[in-house]
């Protein structure tokens, strides 16, 4: 189980972050929600190590994580899409999920003789390719994929990672009206997994209310709301304050 504890950062004199408490856990895809300038992005880089906390913890499966850098949280089992730090531009689709599974199946560095014997690996990595629709584009550089092939190579190489904890932050942004569907069926074949953990961070509330268990609601930086979804969205405090929404388009959507 993820748990923040009184997670809290200060930029200055302005608290971003503000004690929030929560616990996540496994089998749950929990959206966190709240209005431009909430904290959802800082919570999330707080979680997954990109900033520092001014105070509070974060833990996963009772493991302190709060002074680990990001990279560390990686390996503890933190997932976070979209950071592109797992990329390698230079090489192919099918190397760069490739590096991903050997990295995961512990097989250090010694590449040739690793992957002569390792034909699991092999299918292993071909079979997240074919999940993410990019079998047919294996052999081409990452660095020449449109955006939103990237994305998705993205989330085969966090597959291939296994984390226990999947974090993405607006996954269909910039993305074509075409590619959202690909990306929005992945997370949804990641929710069947029932040992992951999901946290989303989206305005689109159609696709909250599609794939969410649970909604949090950030407010000024605190958490200000916390349930299913569907009392989440009805409660008026949030659609008016919270969300900046029309209470009939929200519940229409
Ligand atoms: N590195 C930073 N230095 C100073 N202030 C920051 C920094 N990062 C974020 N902030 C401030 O913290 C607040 C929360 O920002 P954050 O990006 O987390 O909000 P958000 O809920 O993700 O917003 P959005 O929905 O627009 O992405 C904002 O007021 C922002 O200006």
């Amino acid at each position: 189980m993820l748990q923040t504890s009184n997670l809290t950062v200060r930029f200055g004199g302005h608290v971003a972050v503000n004690a929030v408490s929560c616990a996540f856990e496994p089998g749950t895809l929990t959206a966190i929600v709240g209005p431009n300038g909430a904290g959802k992005t800082t919570y999330f880089n707080l979680i997954s190590g990109q900033i520092k906390a001014t105070a509070g913890s974060v833990t996963l499966d009772g493991r302190e994580l709060t002074k680990l850098p990001a990279p560390l949280r990686t390996r503890a089992g933190l997932g976070r899409a979209f950071q592109l730090t797992n990329l390698f531009p230079q090489l192919s689709v099918r190397e760069n999920v490739r590096m991903a599974v050997q990295a995961r199946a512990g097989a250090g560095l010694d590449f040739f003789r690793v992957w002569s014997d390792r034909k699991d690996l092999i299918e292993q990595a071909d079979r997240i390719l074919e999940t993410v629709a990019l079998i047919d584009k294996a052999e081409a550089r990452a660095a020449s994929l449109p955006h939103g092939d990237q994305r998705k190579l993205e989330v085969g190489i966090l597959m291939a990672l296994d984390p226990k904890v999947y974090m993405f932050d607006e996954p269909t942004a910039g993305m074509s009206v075409d590619e959202v569907p690909v990306i929005l069926n992945l997370i949804r074949q990641l929710k069947q997994d029932r040992s992951k953990t999901i946290l989303l961070v989206e305005h689109k509330m159609d696709v909250v209310r599609e794939l969410s268990d649970r909604i949090i609601v950030l407010h000024n930086g605190e958490l200000v709301a916390d349930g299913e979804p569907e009392s989440v969205i009805a409660s008026p405090v949030v659609q008016q304050a919270y969300l900046g929404v029309n209470p009939e388009e929200a519940v229409a959507a």
